[in-house]
């Protein structure tokens, strides 16, 4: 639905170019949400809007359900551009406009006909939730409410692409779930493409199917969610995925872990698991099979597109060989596992 070959930006600032987007090619498929996530200045804002050429590439083509926009003339550009909602971190409403002639307006530049507008924000305002607030300017809605007209206003033209701007980015985390469910049901109900930047992986975890991590201008690394979770590489997902699992050593630990094996020191391990594996299971294996001790420093379980992922961090205590075998046994039954470094037995945890 959506594929960028070869995107290149730069900008001419007083300081020399500045190279926002150094070669991006991503291909979205149709009916997918698809997120990507950086840090700030990584280039987010500007790969998002060279989707719609809000933002023309210095270099590369912009293809949308086979037409390249890219190569097109801006009257027919223009046209195009009804097939691509956007909503922003902001909202960007007319304040000086109600909710219903805030939905009703790209109607009315498109000259559709006054009855038919009328039903079909109607509509959408039902689908949004705002059938109750019709009347209301901007400044009578709350930041979730504001965000829903902005919704309901950009699948005014029926667009088979919505691109979202952190669109929840300004919002409270229970404002935030409600946004991220009303663009999950939309994405069912209308079967529009979704695209997303943001910078909180809790976002992506919530809704993509995919994801793309950028820094620096370039993609780094792209993947379903289970396999950015459960298998990250670039250690700027690695960073984020620690973020969202709110996963570290403890300080105590950290700061003693040394990283050469060394004799009467223990291990500590990073276990890693996907879908229906048992945190007991795994502890009871290497104990029973292994006559291990286990020592869990911090564990979290978490959902992501359905299949529950876990990470678990413990320091491990036992003969040796029987250490590597065990690792050797996790490995063996698909659950990742890394030795982070190893400390002596003595050190405690303290949080
Ligand atoms: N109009 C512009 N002129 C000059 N440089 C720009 C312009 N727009 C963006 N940049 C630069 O391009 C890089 C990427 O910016 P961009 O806004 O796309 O990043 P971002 O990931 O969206 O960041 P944030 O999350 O902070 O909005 C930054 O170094 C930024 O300074």
């Amino acid at each position: 639905m959506i594929k960028l070959i070869g995107i290149k930006k730069y900008f001419k600032t007083k300081l020399g170019i500045s190279h926002a987007l150094k070669g991006i090619d991503l291909e979205v498929s149709k009916g997918e949400i698809f997120g990507i996530i950086g840090k700030s200045g990584a280039g987010k804002s500007t790969l998002l809007r060279t989707v719609n050429l809000l933002e023309r590439p210095s270099e590369g083509e912009v293809i949308l359900d086979g037409v390249s926009l890219t190569s097109l003339k801006e009257v027919d550009l223009r046209k195009q551009r009804r097939n691509i909602g956007m909503i922003f971190q902001h909202f960007n409403l007319l304040s000086s406009a109600t909710t219903f002639k805030n939905v009703a307006l790209p109607l009315e530049f498109a000259g559709v006909d006054k009855k038919e507008i009328n039903e079909r924000v109607k509509y959408l305002l039902e689908v949004t939730g705002l059938s109750d607030k019709e009347n209301h300017y901007p400044h009578q809605l709350s930041g979730g409410q504001k965000q829903r007209v902005a919704i309901a206003r950009s699948l005014a033209s029926n667009p088979k692409v919505l691109l979202c701007d952190e669109a929840t980015s300004a919002l409270d985390p229970e404002t935030t779930k409600s946004i991220l469910e009303l663009l999950k049901e939309i994405n069912k109900k209308f079967g529009v493409t979704i695209l997303l930047i943001t910078h909180e992986m809790e976002v992506v975890k919530t809704i993509c199917d995919r994801v793309a991590v950028i820094e620096n201008g370039q993609i780094v690394e792209s993947s379903s969610m289970v396999e950015m979770f459960s298998n990250p590489k670039a250690n700027v997902t690695k960073a984020l995925v620690r973020s969202a699992f709110h996963i570290s050593l403890p300080e105590s630990i950290e700061k003693n872990l040394i990283q050469i094996p060394t004799e009467g020191l223990n291990p500590i391990l990073k276990i890693s698991f996907v879908g229906d594996v048992a945190t007991e299971t795994i502890i009871s294996d290497l104990v029973m099979k292994f006559g291990l001790r286990i020592n869990i420093l911090q564990a979290h379980i978490d959902v992501v597109s359905n299949s529950p992922i876990g990470i678990m961090l413990c320091q491990v205590s036992g003969v040796q060989e029987q250490i590597n075998l065990g690792i050797e046994f996790l490995s063996n039954s698909n659950i990742k596992t890394e030795v982070l470094g190893y400390v002596s037995g003595n050190i405690k945890y303290t949080a």
